[in-house]
Formats: C-alpha cells, structure tokens, sequence
C-alpha cells in the first residue's frame, strides 16, 4: 500500500513549468521542477481516458527503460507516478530539443556533426538490439539533443512501441493431447511464419527495421530532404501541410516499398562517397544484407575520428 501512495502525489515531488517539450496523440511531455533537488525533468504525462494506455503497458516501458539505464545515449527514465486521470514518468531534461528542430536553428550543420549524431544512435541501437529489444519507433522526434549549443550528443526516447525480449527461444510447450481450443499449446496448427518466428531467423532480423530508419534520418540529416516522398496529383492536397492524404500515402508506401530513391547531384555533388556509401548499405530492402548497428559503427565515414566539414544545405532545405 505504502508503495502505491507514493505513486499517488507526483506533485508533491514536482512542480509542473508551462514549458511543453512535444505532445503526442495520447501523451504530452512538460518539464517538471524536483522540489527535492530543484533540478529540472521531462514528464510525459498519459492520459488513462485512452483504454489502450494500462498500467501494464507503462510497466512494461518503465521496464525496458530500467534495462537501459547503462546506455549514455538513451535518455535516463528517473521514475513513475500517477493519478486517477494521468500516469507520469519521468526523464534526465535535455536541453537542445528534438533533432530537426535544433537543425533547423543551426545556421550550417556539417557532415562531421552528421557522423557525430549518426554515431551516437547507432551506439543506442548496439545497446538495445544486444538486450533483444528493437525500437521500432525511430524517427527524429524521438532523437534528442543533450545541449542547447551543439548538437551532438544525442539520446533515444520513447520506448513505448519497443518490442520485448522473447523469455527464451524455447518452442511453444506442447500438450500432448492438443487442447484445440488453445492453439497456443498445439503447434501442430502453427502456420511456417509462426514457427518462425519462435525458432526462426526472424528474431534476428526483426531489430534491422531501425537500421532503416536510421538510414533515412543520416539521409535527411545530409541533405534537408526525405529519401522517399509520397505525391499525388492533386497539387494542394495538403500532404505538404501534414494533412492526411491517402493518395499521397500510397504513393510514399509504394516508394518506400520499391526502395527506389536517389541522390540528387544539387545537394549531394558535396557529399562523400563514404556517407552515401553507409546510406546505401542501410536503405536496403532485404533484411539479411542491412547493416546492423555493429556495422554502422565500424564503417569508415563513422569510425573516422572527423568526417569533411563541408557545409551542408540542410537547415534550408528542413525550413522549405
Ligand atoms: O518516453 C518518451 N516518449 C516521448 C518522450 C519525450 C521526451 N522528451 C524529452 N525528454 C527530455 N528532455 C527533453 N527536452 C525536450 N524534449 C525532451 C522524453 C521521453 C519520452
């Protein structure tokens, strides 16, 4: 009981600024003020009226971020609270704001400060995957700056979509008298995909789809642009102002699908061979030849203690 009191006052340990860090479809992130140390925090506050967000499901987060505390470039959880309408949690306060927003503020950023950022998230990944969890949920959003003026190094957040450890790569337990109402307990209903997945490779291969997204964060990081973009004929659909566009949608997913993008001379006439190299080493379609992060850590244009220092047309380009 005395357990669950305490989750019951976060604020009498914090005191809420009318800083709002981000928000989300069923979540806000605020900065906090701890009344013990006077330090400031990050709060994401859920709201419960959303059925989907169950104590479980925070639980379960709170847990993957306890199982990354040893990792400097995933942001440090501090602790949870909540109350009859939100569940708190609490983060390290980071200064220099998402990835792209503190881009866009930079008046050049170059290649060397690409490697830099490009370095650290692949360090996060290295982590995660060696714990078996895989993000799944990598965007710049989720990519923090640590400082206010520079922007490396950077932080992962937001764990919340991160798939869990499989217990053991033991096969399902087998009754022998297959209860059929259960198909858990008989695999003998369990279709190649579903065995799979139990014994298979795709464990393995189920954490490269952050090698992707890291691919097209380097790749916007680069040049200011996406690697693939959904257009449709409607010139203003409003796609371009962030409303939905099933058109366009399709269209960026049948892209995204062919993995057919390009690097525009205008912009990447500038850049090394060896970043273009690491790009296309992960915007790659099948899984068994993506890169893992041990080999983005261990590519040329990363492990090079600095990269060119080459003006890059980025922060124009993210302001079009
Ligand atoms: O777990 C999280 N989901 C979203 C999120 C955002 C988030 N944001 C921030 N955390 C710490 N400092 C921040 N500064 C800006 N945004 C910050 C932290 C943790 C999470």
């Amino acid at each position: 009981r005395r357990h669950s009191r305490k989750r019951l006052n976060f604020r009498n340990f914090y005191e809420l600024t009318d800083e709002h860090l981000g928000s989300g479809a069923y979540a806000s992130v605020r900065t906090c003020i701890s009344k013990e140390d006077g330090q400031e925090y990050a709060v994401k506050i859920v709201d419960k009226q959303d059925e989907s967000h169950t104590r479980w499901r925070l639980l379960r987060e709170v847990n993957t971020f306890e199982m990354c505390e040893k990792c400097d470039n995933i942001v440090k959880f501090i602790d949870w609270y909540e109350d009859e309408s939100n569940f708190y949690m609490v983060f390290e306060k980071l200064h220099g704001g998402p990835l792209l927003q503190h881009i866009i503020r930079k008046t050049y950023f170059t290649e060397e400060e690409a490697r830099r950022v490009t370095k650290d998230i692949a360090t996060a990944l290295r982590f995660l995957h060696g714990q078996g969890i895989a993000h799944r949920d990598i965007k710049p959003e989720n990519i923090l700056c640590t400082e206010r003026d520079r922007v490396s190094p950077v932080k992962i957040c937001d764990l919340d979509l991160a798939s869990r450890p499989m217990k053991s790569h033991s096969p399902p337990k087998v009754v022998a008298e297959p209860d059929l109402a259960s198909p858990v307990g008989s695999a003998e209903f369990m279709a190649p995909e579903v065995v799979d997945a139990f014994i298979g490779e795709s464990l393995k291969y189920d954490k490269r789809c952050d090698m992707w997204s890291l691919g097209v964060i380097i790749y916007i990081m680069l040049c200011g642009y996406a690697p693939f973009q959904g257009e449709c004929t409607n010139e203003d659909c409003g796609w371009m102002e962030g409303r939905p566009c099933d058109d366009c949608q399709r269209d960026l997913f049948t892209r995204i699908q062919l993995g057919d993008y390009d690097f525009p001379e205008e912009e990447w006439g500038m850049i090394s061979q060896e970043a273009k190299d690491l790009v296309r080493h992960l915007l790659v379609k099948n899984v068994n030849e993506r890169y893992t992060a041990d080999q983005v850590l261990e590519h040329p244009w990363v492990r090079q203690q600095s990269a060119p220092p080459t003006i890059l047309q980025t922060a124009s380009n993210l302001f079009r």
